[in-house]
């Protein structure tokens, strides 16, 4: 997709878009700061490409207790202002949100048209970039996602090798379960559905994706370890042991059908996808 246009250059999934789709343009923070959505809506309007993913976000879940405005206009302002610029243009935009616009409650998987109720911040204002990109009236896609794992950037993965390479036993917490999904698989689900959209102007809207199977992160962290070769010891805590800044959701749980039925797209073995992260980390 050569006329395809990514805001983000340096996170994991826009990192693999590089790799997926290396003639497509990645604009990165020097060209356009989502703390500034106008700007950004001026890169889509001067390039006029023929599709947008936006690939960058406020990730950082406990700073943006503290820090709402800017968390506010990168997850919410920006994607609003991308999608209306779309909607200007006539292209497709598709962006990628969030298991943390959910309460976490129960523990069945949660379909797109779920209730809502984000716990913190972070989730908030994923959850109001939504709501502006739906209400930009253009053809939009917004892949909400979970747990995402790369070689690049910061995730649990490479917390856990960080750690454990530098103590013998971690407490992790047991309670919090969900899909950990690769930001190769991402990549490669983003780039599909924008071809489809191009191809398909009705098809479009709120899609769940996230890796099977669901685990806790101590399941997860277990399996980084086994698959790292390292001996670390896992000690399960629940969720009221580890006490952080914003709240999360103790049920991530994502059903994973519509996307599957409108897209083509299964859920990816975050296993496999795993084991190919840790064989490049390690290399
Ligand atoms: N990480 C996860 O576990 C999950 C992520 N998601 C969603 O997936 C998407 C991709 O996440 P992921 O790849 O992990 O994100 P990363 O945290 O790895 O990367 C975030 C990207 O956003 C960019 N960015 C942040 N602030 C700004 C800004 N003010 N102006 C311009 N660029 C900015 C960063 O650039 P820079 O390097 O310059 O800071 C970086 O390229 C996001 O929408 C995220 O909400 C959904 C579920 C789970
Ligand atoms: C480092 C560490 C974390 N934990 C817990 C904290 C947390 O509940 C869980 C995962 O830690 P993280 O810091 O990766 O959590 P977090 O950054 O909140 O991860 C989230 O990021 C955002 C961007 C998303 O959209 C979510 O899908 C999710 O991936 O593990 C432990 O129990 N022990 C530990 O030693
Ligand atoms: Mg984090």
């Amino acid at each position: 997709m050569s006329d395809l246009l990514v805001f983000g250059r340096t996170g994991q999934v826009a990192m693999e878009l590089a790799r997926l789709v290396p003639e497509a343009r990645f604009v990165g923070r020097g060209e356009a700061d989502l703390a500034d959505p106008a700007a950004c809506a001026a890169v889509i309007g001067a390039a006029r490409p023929a599709a947008v993913i936006n690939a960058a976000a406020y990730t950082a879940v406990d700073r943006a207790e503290s820090d709402e405005v800017t968390a506010r206009a990168v997850n919410a302002l920006a994607p609003g202002a991308m999608a209306a610029a779309c909607a200007g243009l006539g292209v497709p935009f598709v962006h990628i949100s969030t298991d943390y616009v959910f309460d976490g409650s129960g523990d069945a998987p949660r379909a797109e048209d779920a209730p809502t109720g984000p716990l913190g911040v972070y989730g908030a204002t994923k959850l109001e970039g939504e709501r502006a990109i739906a209400a930009s009236g253009g053809q939009w896609a917004v892949l909400r996602t979970s747990w995402v794992f790369s070689a690049h950037g910061n995730n649990f993965v490479k917390t856990m090798r960080r750690l454990g390479a530098e103590r013998p036993r971690l407490t992790i917490v047991a309670d919090q379960v969900g899909g950990p999904t690769s930001a190769a698989a991402i990549a490669a689900a983003v780039v599909t559905m924008a071809r489809a959209m191009q191809a398909d102007p009705a098809l479009g809207g709120i899609h769940h994706f996230a890796g099977a199977p669901d685990v806790s992160w101590a399941d997860f962290a277990r399996v980084i370890f086994a698959l790292s070769g390292m001996a670390t010891e896992v000690e399960e805590i629940p969720t009221s042991a580890y006490p952080t800044p914003a709240r999360r959701p103790l049920n991530s749980r994502l059903d994973c059908t519509a996307i599957a039925r409108d897209f083509g797209i299964a859920r990816p073995d975050w296993r496999a996808d795993l084991a190919a992260v840790i064989k490049e980390l390690n290399a």
